[in-house]
């Protein structure tokens, strides 16, 4: 190819991207296409600001799927609306302005006060015109719609906190929307998160116990790998560093093999060479009851978040 070539096309695929970029679309790092930035023209309103409502929040700024004035928190807590000001979101104590303002709600506060906070959304449009979507653990739909009214459109989800950089896992369901209403939820949580939808709402519990709370099994779990690693003679500054690179490591070699049908105990086969380290570390985890404790914490959580949805 001649120079002259060779510039003239550099300078054409610079103008297609450059000319790309500039209308909203971008060149997906991993096939190399052209994909049209995905926006919603919605207005998203947070009841209580909490870490939860953050997460969500800043992922969904942060993935430009919403500009900050298209988002509104309420809190009595002034911190926590100093700290939605931040971002350039909206921020107020009033949920009725919240209520007011945006098309779809997202019920944020913890599930004990649930039913105070319920009791004072009294803006009649809440029913017909806007989709409230309910992330408190353990509460049901048909609860939320005791206080909402029959009419209200109610979607479930139960995120986790890694959905602010884009890395979440969200259980979905939903009750009284249309379809067009349920992709919508579903569409947003999906741009942060993998999204699992489901029929049966009972799933959600188990979601919770394992997703929704699974973060922080993972940082329980950080947090004794560093303290090995510092028994031993690490520094904790390194230890941390190595802990934390060893569960993003493994947690994306799972996902990557998982799509090549190569199973979870066989990558931990792979680890563990015969009558080596690995196998001393994993027999005593096994004596400690490791695989129970987990499997069984995530059981627990579950229960709890039944429970919660009693009260
Ligand atoms: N954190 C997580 O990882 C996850 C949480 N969830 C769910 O998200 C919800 C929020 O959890 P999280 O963010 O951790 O909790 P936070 O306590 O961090 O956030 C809730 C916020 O709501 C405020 N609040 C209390 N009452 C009201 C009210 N009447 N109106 C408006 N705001 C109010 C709270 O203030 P104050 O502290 O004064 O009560 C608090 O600032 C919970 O229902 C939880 O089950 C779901 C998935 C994961
Ligand atoms: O601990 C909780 O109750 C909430 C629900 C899932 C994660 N955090």
């Amino acid at each position: 190819m001649s120079l002259y070539k060779k510039i003239g096309f550099g300078v054409t695929a610079a103008a297609i991207v450059g000319a790309a970029i500039y209308g909203g679309y971008k060149v997906s790092q991993h096939y190399g296409y052209f994909q049209k930035k995905q926006t919603i023209k919605q207005k998203i309103g947070f009841i209580g600001s909490g870490m939860m409502a953050e997460a969500i929040a800043r992922g969904i700024l942060e993935k430009e799927l919403v500009k900050p004035d298209q988002v509104m928190g309420s809190d009595p807590i002034p911190e926590r609306r100093e700290v939605f000001k931040k971002y350039g979101f909206h921020a107020t104590e009033n949920n009725e302005e919240v209520v007011e303002f945006a098309d779809i709600i997202i019920l944020a506060t913890k599930p004990q006060v649930a039913e105070e906070m319920l009791k004072h959304l009294k803006n009649k449009n809440l029913a017909e015109e806007k989709i409230v979507v309910t992330i408190m653990a353990g509460k049901q739909i048909g609860w939320v719609k005791e206080h909402l009214g029959e009419k209200s459109k109610i979607v479930r989800v139960m995120p986790n906190t890694p959905l602010a950089i884009g890395e979440g896992a969200a259980g979905i369901v939903s009750k009284g929307c249309s379809k067009e209403e349920v992709d919508l939820v579903v569409s947003i949580f999906k741009s942060v998160a993998v999204v699992e939808v489901f029929e049966d709402e009972s799933k959600i519990d188990i979601v919770t116990g394992l997703s929704g709370s699974g973060p922080a099994y993972i940082f329980r779990l950080i947090e004794a790998m560093v303290e090995g690693g510092v028994q031993g003679g690490l520094n904790e500054n390194d230890a941390l560093e190595l802990a934390i690179q060893t569960v993003i490591g493994a947690g994306k070699l799972a996902a990557k093999r998982r799509a090549e049908n190569i199973s979870i105990p066989k990558l931990r086969e792979m680890v563990t060479s015969p009558h080596g380290t690995t196998e001393a570390g994993l027999n005593f985890l096994d004596k400690n009851h490791f695989y129970e404790t987990v499997s069984g914490a995530v059981v627990k959580a579950t229960e709890r978040s039944i429970e919660l949805g009693k009260n």
